[in-house]
């Protein structure tokens, strides 16, 4: 083997350099400890050449950075693991790495696109990159890896589309949880594999998925790479059916087995879908007015009055959507909507391509679905039928009056992009006019979910919907904090939302940095989320703060109860008490609801040194996951369309 200049052999100084930065904090420092021989440190396995051959440092606590230019020195190896740390940032060049079989990534903190550098391992049989939050596409080459038997991609933010994966060799794929879109290419491999390795991508359709390729795909960044669709028929005209009902004939070229094979999957899940959102709405009490098109986001000649800005939802019925006021003279409307147009750009966020413009949103039908502390949102439909969320922020409350800075701001949360957040898609800056476009979310809050008819939703959540929910919201304020180092501000029921597979979703990202510290709320319901130390000021909103949020909200999730009603939780027998009020004679098993029940204690913790983070609670629930998975008791108030 070659050696360094100090005569350490190459493959020992190849990992010393890794350590230092993958422990920087040097928390196993019996790790390559120089005193025996490197072929014998921790997880290191040597061929007779005293090369280094494997190398497998799991749950190791590592949790700096996988540096350049250190294990990808070590060319004769054929098996890494690095799985159950939390490494963060980009994965290095690892093209040196030519006799790699198998790479173990999963279940840390990676961030950056596909780590390019591994198409070129020709040997690769295992990569496991799951559980991390890699983002952008999945490149076209891995489908020329010939030898590759399984592929994890499970759990990341991965976007775009399937790339035709056909080699023979590929055995086991998984690719859920990410947020891919439009139609899965129907290879001879990706049919035998069906649905089941696409699971939790609400963007995906087609036959292997069995989910007709709908209209509202096209709100998703890659829709031009679908099939253009027809529009809908006027019989299906109205913007709350375009979620829920498919289109004809979507693909006439589609041979009658397929369709017959759509259909019978497509009637299943809508049928699944409509009876469950029936109850949905019967449990809300929903009274949904049916727009007219008439109504518009109404720009008034002023910036809002304070009477107007205090928050208005009415949580007994908080789905009972406003309509937009119409505009005693349309026309008059009609041109300031125009010339507000005209007078800028919408900014589209993390370097997606424009889908509409300012003028068109101006002019879309707009329903309000409530006033918040930043401003009111509402549901558009602009005229191509594209249905937005926009929140039109309330001038007098912004205390980020510079452009620069809001700007600034708004460029920063709209990179983020993860399954379990709403992404932040536009903005809109003018002097007295600032608008924020998300994709709208159709299945309505957590809020109503949980307390939507207090009557009739008497009871909590079932336990598995909990549980998913609960690492769903875990997930996506891990990756604001990790990925991002933003804190979200304002965790509650309300700002998670549903999204078109019932996955829980983070809404209003951010938002609270933007309010003129005096606005911010001391009362209303997001000050029973508030942690002690964050309850005066939006300056001392932390990732712990949101922790403390999170715990409420997990109590909130068990018990069904609103946090007005467990305010004095500190002194309770939290367990005993999340029992009692839990359905009887419901079969959780009573040591994992301890479990969850102490992940919640322990967010809400007064001190905030003292509290977990994101990525702690996130692990922790999963563990509960882990051990339910055995039970096969997937009962769940929650329905999605996938098998
Ligand atoms: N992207 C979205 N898609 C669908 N509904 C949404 C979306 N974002 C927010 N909502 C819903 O719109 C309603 C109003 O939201 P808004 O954020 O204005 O108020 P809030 O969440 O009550 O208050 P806050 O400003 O404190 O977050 C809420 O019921 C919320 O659940």
């Amino acid at each position: 083997s070659t050696t360094s200049s100090t005569s350490i052999p190459a493959d020992a100084s190849a990992l010393l350099s890794f350590k230092s930065s993958a422990d920087p904090s040097n928390s196993n420092p019996l790790l390559f400890s120089a005193s025996i021989s490197f072929c014998q440190w921790t997880g290191v396995s040597c061929s007779p050449a005293r090369r280094v051959a494997r190398l497998v440092l799991e749950s190791l606590a590592l949790n700096g950075t996988f540096a350049p230019s250190t294990l990808a020195r070590l060319d004769q190896l054929r098996i890494l693991s690095l799985k159950f740390n939390s490494l963060a940032g980009s994965v290095p060049d690892l093209s040196d790495l030519t006799n790699l079989k198998a790479l173990y990534l999963d279940h840390n903190l990676f961030s950056g696109p596909f780590p390019a550098s591994l198409l070129s391992l020709h040997r690769l049989r295992t990569l496991d990159l799951s559980h991390n939050f890699f983002s952008g596409s999945v490149p076209l080459p891995l489908t020329r890896l010939q030898r590759l038997v399984v592929l994890q991609l499970d759990s990341n933010a991965f976007t775009g589309t399937v790339p035709p994966f056909n080699q023979s060799s590929l055995k086991s794929l998984n690719m859920s949880s990410n947020n891919l879109t439009g139609p899965v290419p129907a290879t001879a491999l990706l049919s035998t594999f069906g649905s089941p390795p696409f699971a939790a991508n609400p963007g995906l359709c087609g036959a292997v998925v069995r989910r007709e390729c709908r209209s509202h795909l096209s709100f998703f960044p890659h829709a031009a790479t679908q099939p253009p669709s027809p529009a809908l028929p006027p019989s299906l005209n109205g913007p709350r059916q375009g979620f829920l009902l498919s289109q004809s004939s979507a693909t006439p070229s589609r041979s009658p087995h397929k369709r017959a094979l759509i259909a019978i999957g497509f009637m299943s899940a809508t049928i699944f879908l409509i009876g469950f959102l029936t109850l949905i709405l019967a449990l809300r009490k929903m009274k949904r007015h049916k727009l007219t098109g008439h109504g518009k986001i109404h720009t008034p000649e002023k910036s809002a009055n304070g009477s107007e800005q205090t928050t208005t939802e009415d949580h007994e019925e908080p789905t009972a959507a406003m309509i937009m006021e119409i505009p005693e003279d349309k026309d008059r409307e009609k041109d300031k909507a125009k010339n507000l147009g005209k007078s800028g750009c919408l900014t589209f966020c993390a370097g997606e391509a424009p889908g509409y413009n300012l003028e068109q949103l101006m002019k879309a039908s707009a329903e309000m679905l409530g006033r918040g502390s930043v401003g009111a949102t509402y549901k558009a439909v602009l005229d191509t039928r594209l249905i937005l969320c926009v929140k039109r922020l309330d001038a007098g409350r912004i205390g980020l009056a510079g452009k620069e800075d809001f700007e600034r701001h708004m460029e920063a949360v709209g990179r983020l992009r993860h399954p379990n957040l709403v992404p932040l898609r536009a903005y809109f800056h003018a002097k007295e006019e600032r608008l924020l476009v998300y994709d709208y979310q159709p299945n309505g809050s957590l809020f109503s979910l949980l307390h939507g008819s207090k009557s009739s939703r008497a009871k909590p959540l079932h336990w598995t919907s909990c549980l998913k929910i609960a690492e769903d919201v875990a997930q996506g304020l891990s990756y604001i904090h990790q990925a991002s180092r933003l804190v979200h501000g304002n965790i509650k029921s309300s700002n998670v939302i549903l999204g078109p597979d019932f996955e829980a979703c983070l809404a209003d990202c951010c938002l609270s940095f933007l309010l003129d510290e005096q606005f911010f709320e001391t009362d209303g319901e997001s000050r029973f989320y508030r942690a002690p130390e964050a309850r005066e000021s939006n300056r001392r909103l932390t990732p712990r703060s949101d922790i403390y949020a999170y715990g409420v909200l997990l109590l909130e999730l068990l018990s069904g109860k609103s946090p007005l009603d467990h305010q004095d939780l500190v002194s309770r027998d939290l367990p005993a008490w999340v029992r009692s009020v839990r359905e009887e004679g419901e079969s959780v098993d009573d040591e994992r609801l301890t479990m969850i029940v102490d992940i919640a204690a322990a967010c809400i913790q007064l001190s905030p040194e003292s509290r977990p983070t994101a990525w702690q609670v996130l692990k922790m629930i999963q563990e509960v996951k882990e051990a339910e998975a055995g039970d096969g008791d997937d009962d769940s108030d929650l329905s999605t369309s996938n098998p």
